[in-house]
């Protein structure tokens, strides 16, 4: 019996783990690692929470380890590895290029650096479409080989099917609906949506429709604000988060190069450039060429030594090579 107590005083008597930062050389989910969090994991529920007390939702895109780094760091609630990435990393001209093994390669590494976020990725273009089949088996591997936990898919009614069966197979499914880039080419162009009342009714039925099939959050892009302020009345449950929706949405999203300016291309009238890291790039890039071409880099504090009687041991050894030759 006196076993009992001694054993729950050693416990009380371990101190606290010092959180310790993320490694480097980590290559499964910090929380799988045993290690303490920094942060609370954001999960649904606390997603939910924040819609409920009317706290704004803050998603972000990353594509590698020091992106979703910063996510991590700087404590936004969801990382999201777009499809975004076909252009912005990838150099496609559009995302539907993308593959799911290039999709898979780095959600890899954005999880290891990411611990507190809630994680999702795009389903590649073509990965959800097939069959349902298809989608369960891609949308598993995003999961067990990708780290993520759950899938964003674009469109409305006609992917009611895939949102229902990932949802109760357990994979939660963020629905994007308004404007849709893995269907430009349809669509013309990246053109907002909704403008008229009969696609606003259309985009508002979705959303409720998608909701209804066991979405956990609505993505809505590219809608007029009045819209976005209205879908987010109107869902019972599942948190919107806007790009180009309007500041009334439950969350708000950009993409990591636009919102830090590393974008060169088209600039969408949603886009704010919360930094301007090109020009530092640039800038870099330019004065570390001309030091080299000027020989001002490196400089001597750049540089290792050697002890002076070594050196001249050392010239002396290459005057014997000399002569022996
Ligand atoms: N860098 C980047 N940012 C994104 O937001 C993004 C990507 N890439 N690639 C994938 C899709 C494509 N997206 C886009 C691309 C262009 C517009 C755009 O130019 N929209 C026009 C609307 C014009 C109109 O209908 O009047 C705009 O000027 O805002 C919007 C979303 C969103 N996604
Ligand atoms: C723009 C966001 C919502 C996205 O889908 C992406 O980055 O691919
Ligand atoms: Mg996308």
């Amino acid at each position: 019996m006196a076993a009992i107590p001694t054993l729950l005083a050693s416990l009380k008597m371990k101190p606290t783990p010092r959180i310790r930062p993320i490694q480097r050389w980590m290559s499964v989910r910090p929380e799988q690692s045993g290690l303490p969090t920094q942060r609370k994991k954001v999960t649904i529920q606390h997603l939910h929470q924040l819609r409920k007390s009317g706290t704004p939702i803050t998603m972000l895109t990353a594509y590698d380890f020091p992106t979703g780094r910063a996510c991590e760091t700087h404590n936004i609630d969801m990382t999201l590895v777009g499809d975004s990435l076909a252009q912005v990393c990838l150099g496609y001209d559009s995302t539907t290029r993308l593959t799911l093994e290039e999709m898979l390669h780095h959600c890899r590494a954005v999880a290891r650096g990411s611990r507190s976020p809630f994680l999702l990725a795009d389903m590649p273009f073509g990965t959800y479409h097939t069959s349902i089949e298809d989608a369960v088996r891609n949308a598993t591997r995003l999961v067990s080989e990708g780290g993520m936990e759950a899938v964003k898919i674009e469109g409305g009614m006609e992917v009611l099917d895939v949102v229902r069966r990932l949802t109760n197979v357990g994979i939660p499914v963020m629905a994007h609906v308004g404007l849709m880039p893995q269907r430009h080419t349809m669509f013309s162009g990246y053109k907002v949506q909704g403008r008229d009342a009969a696609t606003a009714i259309s985009i508002l039925e979705s959303a409720l429709a998608l909701e209804e099939a066991g979405a956990f959050a609505i993505l809505l892009e590219a809608i007029p604000h009045k819209l976005g302020a209205y879908i987010t009345s109107q869902l019972r449950r599942a948190p919107t988060i806007g790009i180009g929706a309007g500041s009334q949405t439950n969350g708000q999203v950009l993409v990591w190069d636009d919102m830090l300016g590393t974008w060169s291309g088209h600039k969408a009238k949603f886009v704010r450039r919360f930094g301007d890291v090109r020009n530092e790039i640039e800038r870099g890039v330019r004065s570390y060429a001309e030091e080299i071409r000027a020989r001002t880099f490196p400089a001597l504090q750049e540089s290792y030594d050697m002890p002076g009687e070594e050196w001249d041991k050392f010239v002396e050894l290459t005057e014997a090579r000399r002569v022996a030759s």
